[in-house]
């Protein structure tokens, strides 16, 4: 694909959509009330995925104002170009493959002269057999005593879609061996994950796409420490080797770290950190859920790659979606947008999303370099529901600002229990589900105040008891939380963020943002351990509160 990005507020479905905009508030209640076809227009599948956009803030122009800016900022052309492998990470010169991470092993796709899907599948085979053995007991640690836990480290995209999916897909684990996750560089992270493990019956991955984040590798080297301490006597190298692997672009670093060539699973650097779960990122999952599970993971996200890429655009839920945030963040002063999984087993989901949403379209400026003309990113949050309902769901129903939130529930639950009282029986999972509908529903629709005086409220609190509704939401609703399911649904939200950064021109696979951060904490850390001349170049601010550490810290 040639050129740069279009100005999307130079495009006429910009102006259209602003025009849109300003002629007329949504009105749930009234859209509802005057059209009976609403529901069945505005739902759509995609894969096992349903998804209701009927609480949200379109309507039939607004879609296809929205679909021309699609066209008129060459979306589509852009998506294929992402699933041809052509470089659209343009600041790094980078193929972003990671649809190709979950092709069949039928299929093909040269890129560079590289066969990828076979490479893809070299790998994979590499990881379900380490997998299996670790599961079947024959990857035995250097005493000969089978693994227990599988401590997986790694930081960003290298632990986030680990221990998401290792959380949600729970019913699907291994009895008898746990994974554990260390990625924080604070040492109280390692000190109590390793609390209670047997280093005989422990093994580790080492996951970095890079491996040179300063995170990774500390954490990596406590663990060795703590690993050759706990099995003194044993051979060192051999200790190593039956106890840590390594996940990588880096072999060359992974080989100076002193991990065995033989225990290390590749994976290729048009994969970024945070689309990279269903590379060998994924080792700890395929262990814990096992090779035929993880598989099933992969073929869901391929689901959704298909319907994105083949599906006409009116009914193309990624796209839809996608186009809907940014006309809630561009038309309707949208700052951030909630996801709320009521799904206890999605409970990392959104700290998941939060990396993957903001670390791809919290920039500004636009691929060529450009600034933006407009506001880009959201800031995305959520807990799972009914949680969130006693801690935030207020200021979402009776605040001032506009929160688009997403729910997502499951016909079926995870977990079936039946709640007696009195001889009655309540399906808990219908309770649940019950407030997942209540929820969207008193968004969507409030309670006026007449509605309010109606139940018998004191005139002078019906102002704070009126619900003004018009909160928009989206309902994605499956009929239960498989791999496949929770693959289809990350690719969704891949592909929503793609279409996001794509209307706004920017590059939604580099963060350099987080650069200066990792640079500026190297030039600190010696100003800290009390060198004078790194001190002197620290800012006031940052000289004083080195002060204060040195003054209170415990020598
Ligand atoms: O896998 P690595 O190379 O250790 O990087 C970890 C994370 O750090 C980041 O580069 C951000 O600092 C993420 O994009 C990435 O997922």
């Amino acid at each position: 694909m040639t050129g740069g990005p279009v100005d999307p507020t130079s495009t006429p479905a910009w102006s259209r959509l602003t025009a849109l905009a300003t002629a007329s508030a949504p009105d749930l209640r009234a859209w509802f009330a005057a059209d009976p076809d609403r529901v069945d227009r505005l739902t759509h599948t995609a894969g096992d995925l349903t998804v209701d956009l009927s609480k949200s803030f379109l309507d039939a122009d607004v879609v296809a104002a929205l679909l021309d800016l699609a066209a008129q900022t060459k979306v589509l052309e852009r998506r294929d170009a992402m699933y041809a492998g052509e470089h659209v990470n343009v600041t790094e010169d980078r193929a972003v493959l990671h649809t190709a991470l979950r092709l069949p092993a039928g299929a093909s796709l040269e890129v560079d002269g590289q066969d990828v899907v076979h490479d893809v599948h070299e790998v994979l085979a590499r990881v379900y057999a380490f997998a299996e053995k670790v599961r079947d007991g024959s990857w035995t640690g250097v005493t000969g005593e089978r693994i227990r836990t599988v401590v997986n480290i790694g930081i960003g995209g290298s632990d986030l879609g680990p221990v998401m999916t290792y959380e949600a897909l729970a019913p699907y684990r291994q009895d008898g061996l746990e994974c554990r996750f260390i990625s924080n560089i604070d040492p109280t992270d390692a000190a109590t994950t390793l609390q209670g493990l047997d280093p005989a019956t422990t093994l580790f991955i080492v996951s970095s796409k890079t491996f040179g984040t300063l995170e990774t590798l500390t954490n990596a080297r406590l663990c060795k420490a703590w690993l050759l301490d706990g099995l003194a006597g044993q051979d060192e190298a051999d200790a190593v080797r039956r106890h840590f692997v390594a996940v990588s672009t880096a072999l060359d670093k992974v080989a100076d770290f002193g991990i065995d060539p033989d225990n290390a699973f590749g994976f290729w650097d048009w994969v970024g950190g945070r689309y990279s779960l269903d590379s060998a990122i994924g080792t700890s999952l395929a262990v814990a859920i096992g090779p035929e599970r993880f598989a099933e993971l992969l073929a869901g996200f391929h689901t959704m790659d298909e319907h994105f890429r083949d599906t006409e655009p009116s009914r193309n839920v990624p796209l839809l979606m996608g186009l809907l945030n940014v006309w809630y963040v561009n038309f309707h002063g949208a700052q951030s947008h909630a996801v709320l999984p009521y799904a206890q087993l999605l409970h990392r989901f959104p700290a998941y999303l939060q990396q993957l949403t903001m670390e791809s379209n919290g920039k500004g400026v636009r691929w060529d370099g450009s600034p933006v003309t407009t506001d880009t990113g959201e800031i995305f949050w959520g807990e799972p529901g009914t949680n969130g309902q006693h801690a935030f769901y207020q200021l979402i129903h009776q605040g001032t600002r506009l929160i688009p939130a997403d729910f997502i529930a499951f016909a079926n639950p995870s977990y079936p229990l039946v709640d007696a009282v009195d001889g009655q029986s309540t399906d808990v999972h219908e309770l649940f589900l019950a407030n997942f509908l209540a929820q969207t529903r008193a968004l969507a629709f409030g309670k006026t105040a007449d509605e309010v005086r109606a139940e018998g409220t004191a005139e002078d609190v019906v102002p704070a008891r009126v619900f003004e509704g018009n909160r928009p939401t989206t309902s994605i609703i499956a009929p239960e939380l498989t791999p496949s399911v929770l693959g289809q649904l990350i690719a969704l939200y891949e592909h929503l963020t793609f279409v996001q950064g794509a209307v706004w021109g920017i590059d939604s696979f580099d963060q350099w943002g987080v650069e200066l951060g990792k640079q500026l904490a190297q030039q600190v850390g010696p100003a800290i351990a009390g060198d004078a001349d790194a001190l002197a170049e620290q800012d006031a601010s940052t000289r004083a509160l080195i002060a204060y550490y040195q003054e209170h810290r415990h020598r």
